[in-house]
């Protein structure tokens, strides 16, 4: 035992009491400090997770995402079948925002089945889900609804899903999202929660610019060969299939699935060999449903891009 005495503070090389009282010293304010950080460092208790997934490849990334937050109470809504309604998101919760891209935009009827979605200022994470060819304006387009609603993007992300258009013939994106991209969209969960637990404050939780994510490289050849594709596509005057269609009326047993999974309301119970042109979509979820095959959505649009769209594209993120 140490006698308390003044050279005892002394510093000096041979003073191993003043060496432990220094060292101590350094402990205690660690320890202030950690105190502090847990102190002062923000959380957040549920997520609401919004999306809208036809053919479920952005749910899938959806889902992954959250959990990889880590966060145990999750509250989905699914605006696939209908809109949101009026929901304020308080600012102690995080919003998911996963969309599909339709030609380089948010599918229109997701972004009209989000307006009634607002925030208080609450961390946003948003996220687009594209066919392997490019998503163009979508990632802004969400931005540009989600700040005005409310919402404090401190995330976002690009992911690749299989495209609606492919078929065993003319194959897009074939089994996007993969274990390697549910993977990333984990990850990418993993670090939105500890973005916002090393934030002490939700004016130290810093907003991110979704301009400034990384455009995936594009391969100048077939991008050409694909442009001038569909030049000719449109100048010989081919008329696109305006929705999906049943092949063969033997094989469709009236099951109703492709009445449930459609989005849009395009086809009837009772009537499940017509599809409402004016209401569909083409998002393909009929199709993808459908246990017999027995519909089809066979454009000339899926030839080319399984043609020009080869090389996998990969996802990107921002926080
Ligand atoms: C009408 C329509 C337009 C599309 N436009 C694009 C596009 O511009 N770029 C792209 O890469 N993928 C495009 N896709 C593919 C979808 O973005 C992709 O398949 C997405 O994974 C679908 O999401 P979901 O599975 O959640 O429905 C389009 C799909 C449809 C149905």
């Amino acid at each position: 035992m140490y006698v308390l005495n003044r050279r005892m503070f002394q510093r000096g090389k041979d003073n191993n009491f003043f060496w432990f009282h220094e060292q101590s010293n350094i402990f205690f304010h660690v320890k202030v400090y950690l105190c502090y950080i847990k102190e002062n460092s923000m959380t957040v208790n549920e997520a609401y997770l919004i999306y809208f997934s036809p053919t479920h490849t952005s749910k899938q990334i959806a889902e992954a995402i959250v959990h990889g937050t880590g966060i145990k109470n999750i509250l989905p809504i699914n605006v696939t079948q209908q809109a949101a309604g009026e929901i304020v998101i308080p600012a102690s919760a995080l919003a998911i925002i996963v969309v599909p891209v339709y030609g380089g935009h948010v599918a229109p009827l997701a972004m009209e089945r989000l307006q009634g979605i607002r925030g208080l200022d609450t961390p946003t994470v948003l996220v687009v889900v594209y066919g392997n060819r490019a998503y163009e304006k979508a990632l802004m387009e969400l931005d540009a609804f989600a700040i005005p609603h409310g919402m404090k993007v401190i995330a976002g992300a690009t992911f690749i899903g299989e495209h609606s258009y492919s078929t065993d013939e003319h194959p897009i994106a074939v089994g996007r999202p993969d274990d390697s991209d549910l993977a990333l969209a984990a990850e990418f969960g993993k670090k939105i929660r500890k973005k916002i637990e090393t934030a002490d404050a939700m004016d130290t939780l810093y907003p991110v610019d979704v301009r400034a994510i990384k455009r995936p490289s594009q391969p100048f050849i077939p991008l050409f060969r694909f442009l001038r594709k569909v030049i000719k596509l449109r100048k010989s005057g081919t008329p696109l299939p305006r929705a999906p269609w049943v092949e063969n009326e033997s094989v469709c047993t009236h099951c109703g699935l492709c009445v449930v999974r459609c989005p849009a309301g395009a086809i009837t119970k009772g009537d499940e060999l017509h599809t409402d042109e004016a209401k569909c979509i083409k998002c393909c979820a009929c199709v993808k449903a459908c246990t017999k095959k027995a519909r089809v959505y066979d454009t000339p649009f899926a030839t080319l891009l399984s043609d020009c769209f080869k090389k996998q594209k990969q996802p990107q993120t921002i926080l």
